[in-house]
């Protein structure tokens, strides 16, 4: 009879055991995420499916008390006007000094040709500024200030090229029926502002009432994570992470929008780290993110983040990053850092793409959709 009972007891302790672990261990391999979405991994029969693939852990940092309202996007690049002239003599101001010259010699077109080509316009657009300059100057033989401003204004409007679509491509597509997030892939040489952009970027996009998941595939870099997470809970967006350093920016990436596919939201912005080691290192990085996110939901944008500070010498990496991911459309930061706007001009000219967005300050309402009169309004200083 003792035998028998001792029996039953184990049993029991078996039972009460094997019941407690089937409930607890599927909720600890859903990792931390406390709104319920689980990992999902990238389909197995991928053939370049990454090593880590559904290894991205989820911080939805969307506990902040108090959410902050982000401002309306619509007439932010009237603050370019303060911030470039903050920044050194404005491009604008120096030309209509020239321009208001009693007799413009030889001389004087060769220091307006220069002023245009140390603002980073580019040789190109510099020198068919000059030509239409010098016609109209010739023709109309304007001299009162602000028929000179308006000759000007007009010219430089031509070569910013205000016909460019600038908006983003933000229609949810439609795959096999079912309505999928918009995906921006941000890209570019670590430094440039990108994970900064994108954390702007996300509070335009709640600005404009949509929903967002952000994806922090720069892995890279391990405060990345943590800083779109900040940017991200700040406005109540949810972050897809991963706690593991160098964990694979394809995983990550693919988990974002298998997120965001599944809460049915409009747009998911995922963050790289896009390190400049060499052209084909980069193009499999960028290769491998794009291919597997591609599987869930197509591209609709390839931004490329550029530091306006850096003018012509940044252009060489960004042609790289334009051969390499198919880029759309240009963010163009810290332009409130250099008194050379013409690099907006050269950079649509050299990579054939329009820049969409623009950089103004350190603020988290600083990123503003590129205007073309407005820039030219702002570089010509009020
Ligand atoms: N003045 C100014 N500063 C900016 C602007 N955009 C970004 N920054 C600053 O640029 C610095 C770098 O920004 P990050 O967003 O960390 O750059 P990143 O490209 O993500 O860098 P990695 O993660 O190393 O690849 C930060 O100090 C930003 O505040 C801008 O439009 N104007």
């Amino acid at each position: 009879m003792t035998d028998f009972l001792w029996l039953y007891i184990l049993l029991g302790v078996v039972l009460v055991v094997g019941l407690g672990s089937a409930l607890v261990v599927p909720r600890l391999r859903r990792g931390r995420s406390d709104d319920g979405t689980t990992l999902a991994p990238p389909p197995s029969d991928v053939e370049d499916e990454p090593a880590d693939a559904g290894a991205a852990d989820q911080g939805t940092g969307t506990a902040t008390a108090v959410l902050e309202r982000p401002e309306p996007a619509a007439g932010r690049m009237v603050r370019l006007r303060d911030r470039l002239a903050r920044s050194g003599s404005p491009l604008g101001a120096r030309l209509l000094t020239m321009l208001s010259r009693d007799q413009l010699t030889e001389d004087d077109w060769d220091e307006i040709e220069e002023t245009l080509l140390l603002a980073d316009l580019g040789t190109g657009p510099a020198e068919e500024l000059l030509e239409s300059l010098r016609t109209r100057v010739r023709v109309l033989g304007v001299r009162e200030p602000s028929a000179v401003r308006d000759l000007l204004r007009d010219e430089l409007l031509k070569v910013v090229d205000p016909t460019l679509d600038r908006s983003l491509a933000l229609d949810r597509p439609v795959v096999d029926g079912e309505t999928k997030p918009a995906v921006l892939l941000v890209v570019g040489v670590n430094g440039t502002g990108k994970t900064t952009t994108v954390g702007k970027l996300a509070r335009v996009l709640v600005a404009e009432d949509r929903s967002v998941v952000l994806g922090a595939a720069d892995t890279f870099r391990a405060a990345a994570a943590d800083q779109l997470q900040t940017w991200g809970s700040r406005v109540g967006v949810e972050t897809v992470r991963s706690d593991r350093d160098g964990a694979d920016p394809a995983a990550v990436a693919f988990d974002a929008v298998r997120t965001g596919a599944a809460n049915d939201t409009d747009v998911v912005v995922v963050d790289t780290a896009g390190r400049l080691q060499n052209k084909a290192g980069l193009m499999d990085e960028l290769g491998k993110i794009s291919r597997v996110i591609t599987r869930e939901a197509p591209l609709s944008e390839v931004l490329l983040v550029l530091d306006a500070t850096t003018g012509q010498n940044g252009m060489q990496q960004a042609k790289v990053f334009s051969e390499v991911a198919g880029v759309t459309g240009i963010v163009l930061t810290k332009l409130d850092g250099t008194a050379k706007g013409g690099i907006v001009v050269a950079v649509q000219r050299e990579l054939g793409v329009p820049v969409k967005l623009v950089g103004l300050g350190e603020g988290p309402d600083d990123l503003a959709p590129f205007d073309a009169e407005d820039f030219v309004d702002g570089i010509l200083g009020g």
